[in-house]
C-alpha cells in the first residue's frame, strides 16, 4: 500500500505557500465536500460556521458578482472551457467585500458528471483595488481630457471669432484668405474679396451713443451673413465698421453684382434702435479679383494681402466718390 501522506504534505505545503485554499464540492448533490478553511477564518467566520451546501457559499457571493460565478461553472461543466475560473467578491462576517479568484476542475466526467469539482481559491483583493486604482484614475483622465477638448474647442472659437457679430475675424479672414489663394491657383479659380465699410459711422455712435452702434454693425453683419454662401464663403469683421467678404471660385463680374446687391440691402434696411428710433444706413464696397489665369505664386500669405490691399484701397476709392456704392480693381464690369 502506497503512504499518500508525504505527498498530503507537499500539497499541503505548496497551497500554503501560494496562499491558496483547496476546496471540493459535489455538483450533483450540491454539497461542500472540502470546505476552504483559511480564506473562511480570514473573512472572520469559525469552523463551526455551517457551510455544508454551495449554495451556503454562494449566499457569501457579492450579489453582483453570483451569475457571473454560475455561468463560469455551468460553461465548465458544459465542456466549454478546460478550466472553471472566475473572479468574484465574498463578504466577510463584519460585511466587507473581498476578492477573490477560484480556479477548478471537474474531475468525474463520467455520468453523472460533476461529482467531484476540485478547485484553489486564493485572495486577489490588493491586485483588484489596484486595477479598480488604476480605472477611477484612467476614467479621471479621459474625463479631463473631454474637458481639455471642449476648452480647446472654445478657445479655438474665441481665437477665430468676433465676440460681438459671431463673424469670422481679421486672424481668420487671413488664415482663410491664404488657404483659398493656395486652392484657387491649384484648381486654376478665380478667388475675389469685398471690403465693406459703413458709411459715416461716427456719427451713429456720436448721435445715439455706443451700444446703439453696435446695433448697426450687428444689423449690417447679418445682411453680409444673408446671401452668401455659408460653407464656401467667410464674412469677416475686420475692424470697427469694417468687413471682408472672400468669394472662392468667383470672379469679378459675379464679385461685383454681389457688391451691388449687398450694398442696396443695406440701404433699404430699417435698423430698429430702440423701440421709437428706427434709422438705416449705407455702406462702401471695394471689389479686388485674383484672376484665374494670374502668374503662378508661391506665396499665398503675401498674394493675399496684396488682394487685401487692392480691395482696400478700392473701398476708399468708393468713400471718395461719395459713399453707398462700389469701387472695383477692374473698374465696372460690362
Ligand atoms: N459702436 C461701435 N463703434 C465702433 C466700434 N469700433 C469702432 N467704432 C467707431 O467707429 C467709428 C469709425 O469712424 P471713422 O473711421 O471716422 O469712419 P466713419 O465715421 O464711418 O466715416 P467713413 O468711414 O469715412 O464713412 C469711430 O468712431 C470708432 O470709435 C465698435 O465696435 N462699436
Amino acid at each position: 500500500m502506497i503512504d499518500s501522506e508525504p505527498y498530503r504534505e507537499r500539497l499541503h505545503l505548496a497551497l500554503e505557500a501560494a496562499g491558496m485554499d483547496l476546496w471540493e464540492n459535489d455538483l450533483i448533490s450540491g454539497e461542500v465536500t472540502h470546505r476552504v478553511s483559511r480564506i473562511l477564518s480570514d473573512l472572520g467566520y469559525d469552523s463551526q460556521e455551517s457551510l455544508a451546501y454551495m449554495d451556503d457559499l454562494f449566499a457569501l457571493v457579492h450579489p453582483g458578482d453570483l451569475a457571473r460565478v454560475r455561468a463560469a461553472i455551468a460553461e465548465h461543466l458544459d465542456g466549454r472551457t478546460r478550466q472553471y475560473r472566475c473572479e468574484f467578491r465574498r463578504r466577510s462576517r463584519d460585511g466587507a467585500w473581498v476578492w477573490y479568484a477560484n480556479y477548478g476542475k471537474i474531475m468525474t466526467l463520467a455520468e453523472p458528471a460533476g461529482r467531484r469539482f476540485i478547485g484553489v481559491t486564493f485572495n486577489i483583493d490588493d491586485r483588484k483595488r489596484r486595477e479598480e486604482e488604476i480605472s477611477a484614475a484612467n476614467y479621471k483622465l479621459a474625463e479631463q481630457n473631454r474637458e481639455l477638448d471642449r476648452m480647446n474647442a472654445i478657445l479655438q472659437t474665441l481665437a477665430t471669432t468676433d465676440a460681438l457679430t459671431g463673424l469670422a475675424n481679421r486672424r481668420s479672414l487671413f488664415e482663410m484668405g491664404e488657404k483659398e489663394c493656395r486652392r484657387a491657383q491649384r484648381q486654376t479659380q478665380p478667388l475675389s474679396l469685398l471690403i465693406v465699410d459703413i458709411d459715416h459711422f461716427k456719427c451713429v455712435n456720436d448721435t445715439w451713443g455706443h451700444p446703439a452702434g453696435d446695433r448697426v454693425i450687428c444689423a449690417v453683419a447679418d445682411r453680409c451673413r444673408k446671401r452668401f454662401r455659408s460653407d464656401i464663403d467667410l464674412v469677416a469683421r475686420i475692424g470697427g465698421e469694417e468687413f471682408a467678404i472672400l468669394l472662392p471660385a468667383t470672379g469679378y463680374t459675379d464679385a461685383w453684382r454681389l457688391a451691388q446687391w449687398l450694398c442696396e440691402s443695406v440701404a433699404e434696411q430699417p435698423i430698429s434702435l430702440a423701440s421709437d428710433i428706427v434709422t438705416s444706413c449705407s455702406v462702401s464696397i471695394g471689389v479686388a479679383t485674383l484672376a484665374a489665369d494670374r502668374e503662378i505664386t508661391p506665396d499665398c500669405a503675401a498674394r493675399f494681402s496684396q488682394l487685401l490691399a487692392e480691395a482696400d484701397s478700392a473701398m476708399y476709392r468708393a468713400k471718395a466718390a461719395g459713399r453707398n456704392q462700389i469701387q472695383g480693381a477692374e473698374g465696372a464690369p460690362p
